[in-house]
């Protein structure tokens, strides 16, 4: 379909994988780039039309740098599929890249898309957020029958939905390693929802956003799916685990666990009410057990359903 295309893959882990997949069965050249091979050569760089990051956050800001040191041409996408933030500055993955390579158009991918589920050839659907030019983009290069891409323009509300998603899957996990039940882990869904657009829409997202595909979406992915990573870190934690324990159990990032951390303390500092978030924030920190976690959620006082924005 687009045999000319070149795409430069940073990331080899499951979902940098999974993308190299999707692309060449578009018809793509794929260039892969991974920390085992050593230094990025500007080689790498010469003649693609995409720069896909399929990076963890932790990893985003030195490939960033060394990304912006090789100067891309301006021509150059930039696709980042980052679900994360990083602790220390509390940036998201476009923050940073937009920090380091600021003439490129950025795109976010971001949607329910467990990898092993695509993988298979499993249909799937995600959104690209960005300006509308370099979103229809990509979704004339990697859009297809079985990855179906819409394009929407609100970048940060497409990021911040992936990134919440990760704490909600966490809680959930809990839940279902407690064996508390469907009821219950779709109280922690929804109101996981109310928690995302409420931090979601201050951190400079639309609400509407957060009903699509990179929040909604991706919250009944990974809160229902024992493939997610964050979910079955949750699961260990529910079990009885310790967080040592269950990201030893759990193989790939789980960028919930820093996440949540993360929104905890922004959330404290706006003050800004997510008590699902403040809880497996708890819990992670081994201040509360799951159990307690889950009662003091419980026990709140009554209040009326509101939902924010
Ligand atoms: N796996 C999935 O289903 C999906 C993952 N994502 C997101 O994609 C990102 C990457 O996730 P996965 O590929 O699943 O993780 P993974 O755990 O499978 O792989 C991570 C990769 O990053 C590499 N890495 C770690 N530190 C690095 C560094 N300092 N420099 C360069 N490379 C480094 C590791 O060697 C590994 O190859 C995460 O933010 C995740 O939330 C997004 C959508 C789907
Ligand atoms: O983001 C994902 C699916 O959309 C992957 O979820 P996990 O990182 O929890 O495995």
């Amino acid at each position: 379909m687009h045999p000319h295309s070149s795409v430069l893959i940073l990331g080899l882990g499951s979902w940098g994988q999974t993308l190299s997949y999707l692309f060449r069965q578009q018809g793509c050249a794929v260039r892969l780039w991974g920390r085992s091979q050593g230094a990025l050569g500007k080689d790498l760089l010469d003649n693609i039309d995409l720069l896909v990051s399929a990076l963890p956050i932790k990893a985003v800001r030195d490939v960033a740098q060394r990304v912006a040191a090789l100067q891309p041409s301006p021509d150059v996408i930039l696709v980042s599929a980052t679900k994360g933030l990083e602790a220390e500055t509390v940036s998201t993955a476009a923050d940073i890249w937009q920090t380091y390579c600021p003439n490129q158009a950025l795109v976010v991918l971001s949607g329910p898309n467990l990898a092993a589920e695509i993988q298979q050839g499993l249909p799937a659907a995600a959104v690209v957020g960005g300006q509308a030019t370099a979103t229809k983009q990509v979704q004339d290069l990697l859009g297809s029958a079985t990855f179906r891409l819409y394009s929407n323009e609100d970048r940060r509300g497409v990021e911040m939905g992936g990134i919440f998603k990760n704490v909600i899957a966490i809680a959930c996990g809990v839940n279902d390693g407690l064996g508390l039940g469907v009821n219950a882990r779709s109280a922690l869904i929804t109101r996981g929802l109310v928690e995302m657009v409420r931090v979601g829409c201050h951190w400079g997202g639309e609400a509407a956003t957060f009903y699509g595909l990179s929040g909604l979406g991706d919250l009944l992915a990974t809160c229902t799916s024992s493939l997610s990573r964050n979910y079955q870190v949750g699961w260990h934690l529910g079990q009885g685990k310790s967080l040592p324990q269950a990201l030893e159990l759990t193989h790939g990032t789980a960028e919930g666990v820093n996440t949540a951390l993360v929104l905890y303390r922004y959330a404290q500092h706006h003050g800004l009410e997510i008590p699902i978030t403040a809880m497996v924030a708890a819990v992670l920190q081994e201040q509360l057990t799951p159990q307690a976690a889950l009662t003091h959620l419980l026990e709140r006082p009554f209040k009326p359903e509101t939902t924010p924005c």
